[in-house]
């Protein structure tokens, strides 16, 4: 696969305060690309650098192969589609998709077949003689998606352009923009802070925390084998558990002392080999905890524990359980109904947990 995009060794500070720190990354041609990462981690700082909208601080910026760093952004090859959709108010849609080819003095006949292929495609044809005062919030969405459509480009940007959406509007237009990608297969860098975005979007997601990124890998490797305990518990909803304490041995078999309670750690699948001491803090999501009866063959260690609340969310009700000091969070079937204070049996899916380092909080 060739590259798409490569950043390396790239920098930008906003007077004393360094954004980004000596930022590696390549896209491959054809990839969906997501940056995740909570407000202010910098992640639309960088979509804005490889769109040429920053200068950078230092580094380098690859587009197909050509320096782009010090390229205007309009000689970039690159569409962008922004949170704020950014069209001109007294132009109708067509104009808003035609006027940036105009500008460039693409051919009149090449411009209409253009702007025909983009509102084809995102399903606007009925709308292009409107303003864009006349237009929902996610029409106007997908005008401005097809504005970068009609471009031709090999890299479409995307900075947060579902957020100023309702919830309703939003899924529908991730869906599209998915199918979108299929289409057209090229190269996409999305920024978002909704991991459901992420997640249902992403070839493979950037998660960044204070300009630096902390893991890029598929969605589900991310979801699964989390490098390291900030990772873990930004990637899930509701959040993975994490129970303090320390690793042992008994019997010959790893386990975790989390103070009065000591878990099995058999089966688990370690980066390398676990070590048979020192602090940790044991990770498990909430859905890879089985209660009742959902308890089969293979759990070979059963817990007790006592419901402590119930919050039904529709198809999955969340569990609060009390066992010993500590409070377990366990996903289960919306069907069934609990009491407080019932005594459920349960058990961890230790293959699927994760133990990190207490110190380094590094996935061990
Ligand atoms: N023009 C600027 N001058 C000074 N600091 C800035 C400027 N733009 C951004 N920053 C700072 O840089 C950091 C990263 O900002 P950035 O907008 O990239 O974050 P983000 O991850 O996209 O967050 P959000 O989701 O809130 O947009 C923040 O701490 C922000 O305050």
């Amino acid at each position: 696969m060739n590259t798409s995009v490569s950043i390396k060794d790239l920098s930008l500070s906003f007077g004393a305060v360094d954004v980004l720190k000596n930022l590696d990354l390549d896209i491959q041609d054809g990839e969906f690309l997501v940056l995740l990462g909570s407000s202010g981690c910098g992640k639309s700082t960088l979509l804005n650098c490889i769109a040429g909208l920053l200068d950078v601080t230092g580094g380098q910026i690859f587009i197909k192969d050509k320096n782009v760093t010090w390229l205007e952004p309009k000689d970039r090859g690159i569409g962008m589609v922004f949170q704020s959709y950014a069209l001109y108010p007294q132009m109708t849609v067509e104009k808003n998709l035609s006027f940036g080819l105009q500008v460039a003095k693409v051919p009149k006949a090449e411009i209409e077949k253009r702007v025909k292929r983009a509102s084809e495609i995102l399903q606007i044809e009925p709308l292009l003689k409107r303003k864009p005062a006349e237009l929902s919030g996610g029409q106007r969405q997908r005008v401005a998606i097809g504005r970068a459509l009609v471009r031709d480009v090999d890299v479409f940007l995307f900075d947060e352009p579902l957020s100023n959406l309702d919830a309703k509007l939003r899924s529908e237009l991730r869906v599209e923009i998915k199918r979108l990608h299929q289409s057209l297969e090229n190269t996409m860098i999305y920024v978002t802070h909704d991991q459901i975005e992420a997640m249902t979007l992403a070839d493979r997601i950037a998660i960044m925390r204070g300009g630096v990124i902390q893991q890029l890998d598929e969605p589900t490797t991310i979801y699964n084998r989390p490098v390291n305990r900030y990772v873990a518990g930004f990637i899930g909803s509701p959040p993975m558990n994490f129970l303090e304490g320390e690793l042992g041995m008994k019997d010959g078999e790893p386990v975790f002392h989390a103070e009065d309670i000591t878990f099995s750690l058999k089966g688990y699948d370690a980066n390398g080999t676990l070590p048979e001491s020192g602090k940790a803090v044991l990770g498990v999501r909430p859905e890879h905890i089985m209660i009742d009866r959902n308890l089969t063959g293979g759990h070979n260690e059963v817990h007790e524990a006592v419901v402590d609340l119930e919050e039904p969310m529709g198809a999955d009700s969340l569990l609060w359980l009390k066992y010993g000091k500590h409070l377990i969070t366990v996903r289960v079937n919306g069907n069934t109904r609990y009491k407080v204070g019932q005594t459920v049996r349960f058990a961890l899916d230790i293959p699927l947990a994760s133990v990190f380092d207490a110190k380094s909080e590094l996935r061990l």
